[in-house]
């Protein structure tokens, strides 16, 4: 039986309503894919306590973590991923790739011209439609 992992990513907005995008390096599980990072929840954690805590140990700073914005099942070749993304603002500090290989912000209309890790793919385009409706 496939391995379940239940992963929460951080869709962080700046004032300029660009949202952070990484970059998974050659070394990670799904390589040379973007994400929205994040990491696996531990039991016994919200999933609000959980973001917060991989963002200041992959990124080294702060963030406050909101709502889900998307939730999504996708069954990748060796596990199945159970993908939270919650919205997410930067309280401090700047973020920096300590695991990944870049880190870049984008407005929501260019999020689909990075190739993106297939389980965030209904994230992205729930992003994109927020932009239709509201830009
Ligand atoms: N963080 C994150 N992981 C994602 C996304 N999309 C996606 O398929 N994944 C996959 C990649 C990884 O296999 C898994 C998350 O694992 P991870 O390695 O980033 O999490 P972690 O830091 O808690 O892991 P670990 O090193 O403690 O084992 O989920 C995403 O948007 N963000």
């Amino acid at each position: 039986m496939k391995k379940r992992v239940k992963v929460v990513a951080a869709v962080i907005e700046n004032e300029k309503n660009e949202i952070l995008c990484a970059l998974r390096s050659t070394s990670m599980l799904i390589p040379n894919k973007w994400e929205f990072p994040g990491g696996k929840v531990e039991e016994g954690e919200s999933l609000q306590e959980a973001l917060e805590r991989e963002i200041c140990e992959e990124l080294h700073c702060e963030i406050k973590a909101y709502e889900i914005m998307n939730e999504h099942v996708h069954e990748y070749d060796t596990f199945i991923i159970h993908l939270i993304c919650l919205r997410a603002e930067l309280i401090s500090g700047t973020p920096v790739a300590t695991e990944h290989d870049q880190l870049i912000w984008l407005p929501r209309k260019n999020l689909s011209s990075l190739v993106w890790a297939p389980a965030d793919i209904p994230a992205v385009e729930d992003l994109m439609k927020e932009n239709q409706v509201w830009k």
